[in-house]
C-alpha cells in the first residue's frame, strides 16, 4: 500500500459532493492501491448535513479511507492537500447562463485561492467544478501566486463525455470505440465540441456523419446539455458531473490511454493562438502526472471561428472579474 494522500473537496454536502465523495473513497479516482485522507469543506450552516455525509462515509467502511476531516475553514480543509476539488458554489437554475453565477461565486474562489496558497501542498492539483468553472479556476490561480499556475484546471470533461455519448448514439458504436474527441474553450454554451480529429474504430468520425447533423444537432446538443438536464431534472447534473471530475483527476494523475487524449481546461500557453493565461479547454495527453497540449492539429475555418468565439467569451468573463485578479 502507498502512503495516504490528502484530497480536499469543497461543497462536500452538496449534490455533486454526495456522488463524488463515495467514488473518491472507493478508489475510482486515484486507484485501488492509493489510500486517501478526505478533507471536506462546507459553509457553517451546512455542517450538520456534512456530518451526516461523514457518518455515511464511515458506514461504508472503505478500505482505502485513512481519515476524514470536516471543516468550515478553508485553511483547515486545504492544509497539505495534494488534490483540491473546488465544487462548492451556487448552481444555476432554469433560464440562467453559467456566467450569471460569476458575481455570486467569484468571491469564493478568490478567498479559496488565497487559502490554498498559504497551506496546500506545493504539488497540489486543483480542479474547479463550480461554475463558471474556467473563470473560477482563473480567479483561484491568480490568488495563489506561490503555486505553479499549471496546477490549476477547470472541468470540461463532462462536455467531452457528453460529446462521446452523442457521437456514439449517432454512429452506432460504443464509446470505447471512439478516440480523440476534443472540446475547446469555455464550459459554457460557446464551447466547441470538435470531431475533426476524432476516430471511430480507427476511422475518421467526420466521414461517418453529415455536416448538417454536426452543425444543427451535435454541437448545440453538447453545448446545451447542462440546460437540458436542469429542465428535465429540476436541478443541475450531479452524478455525471461527479463522474467527470473522477475521470479528469484520474487521467491527470494516472495517464491517458495510449493513442487517445482528453479535454481539460488549463492555463493557455498560447497554443493554437489562444491568449496566454486564459483557462481554456484543449486536447491533452497526460503522462507521469503531467498534462501536455496535443500539438499540430489542423484547424480549418469552421473550427477556428468557433475556437475564437469561446476565447472571446472567456476574455469577457476575465475582464468582468478584473478586480479579483491580483
Ligand atoms: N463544470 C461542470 O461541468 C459542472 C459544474 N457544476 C457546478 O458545480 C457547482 C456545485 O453544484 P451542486 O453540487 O449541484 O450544488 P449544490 O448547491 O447542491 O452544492 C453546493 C454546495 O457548496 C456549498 N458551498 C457554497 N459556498 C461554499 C464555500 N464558500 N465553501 C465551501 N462550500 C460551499 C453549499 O453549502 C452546497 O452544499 C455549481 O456551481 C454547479 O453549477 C455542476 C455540474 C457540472
Ligand atoms: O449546466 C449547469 O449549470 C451545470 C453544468 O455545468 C453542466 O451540467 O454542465
Amino acid at each position: 500500500m502507498k502512503a495516504p494522500v490528502r484530497v480536499a473537496v469543497t461543497g462536500a454536502a452538496g449534490q455533486i459532493g454526495y456522488s463524488l465523495l463515495f467514488r473518491i473513497a472507493s478508489g475510482d479516482m486515484l486507484g485501488p492501491d492509493q489510500p486517501v485522507i478526505l478533507q471536506l469543506l462546507e459553509v457553517s450552516p451546512a455542517m450538520d448535513a456534512l456530518q451526516g455525509v461523514v457518518m455515511e462515509l464511515d458506514d461504508c467502511a472503505f478500505p482505502l479511507v485513512a481519515g476524514i476531516q470536516a471543516s468550515d475553514q478553508a485553511e483547515e480543509a486545504f492544509r497539505d492537500a495534494d488534490y483540491i476539488l473546488l465544487v462548492g458554489a451556487k448552481p444555476r437554475g432554469p433560464g440562467m447562463e453559467r456566467k450569471d453565477l460569476l458575481e455570486a461565486n467569484a468571491a469564493i474562489f478568490s478567498a479559496q485561492g488565497k487559502a490554498m496558497n498559504a497551506v496546500a501542498s506545493r504539488d497540489v492539483r486543483v480542479l474547479a467544478v463550480g461554475n463558471p468553472a474556467n473563470t473560477n479556476a482563473l480567479i483561484a490561480m491568480r490568488n495563489a501566486p506561490d503555486l505553479d499556475p499549471g496546477r490549476f484546471t477547470a472541468m470540461t470533461r463532462l462536455d467531452h463525455n457528453r460529446a462521446l455519448a452523442q457521437l456514439s448514439g449517432r454512429v452506432g458504436a460504443h464509446v470505447n470505440d471512439i478516440t480523440r474527441m476534443t472540446v475547446w474553450g469555455n464550459h459554457s454554451a460557446t464551447q466547441y465540441p470538435d470531431i475533426s480529429h476524432t476516430l471511430v474504430k480507427g476511422s475518421p468520425a467526420a466521414d461517418q456523419v453529415d455536416q448538417a447533423w454536426l452543425e444543427e444537432t451535435f454541437i448545440p446538443t453538447v453545448q446545451q446539455r447542462g440546460a437540458a438536464i436542469i429542465k428535465a431534472r429540476g436541478q443541475s447534473s450531479a452524478a455525471s458531473a461527479a463522474s467527470a471530475a473522477i475521470d479528469h483527476m484520474r487521467d491527470w494523475t494516472l495517464g491517458t490511454p495510449e493513442g487517445d487524449w482528453v479535454s481539460m481546461a488549463i492555463p493557455s500557453d498560447g497554443s493554437y493562438g489562444i491568449a496566454e493565461g486564459l483557462i481554456y479547454s484543449f486536447p491533452v495527453r497526460c503522462v507521469n502526472g503531467h498534462y501536455e497540449i496535443v500539438q499540430g492539429l489542423d484547424v480549418d475555418d469552421f473550427s477556428r471561428e468557433r475556437m475564437l468565439a469561446t476565447e472571446q467569451e472567456l476574455t469577457e468573463e476575465r475582464d468582468a472579474v478584473a478586480h479579483l485578479l491580483p
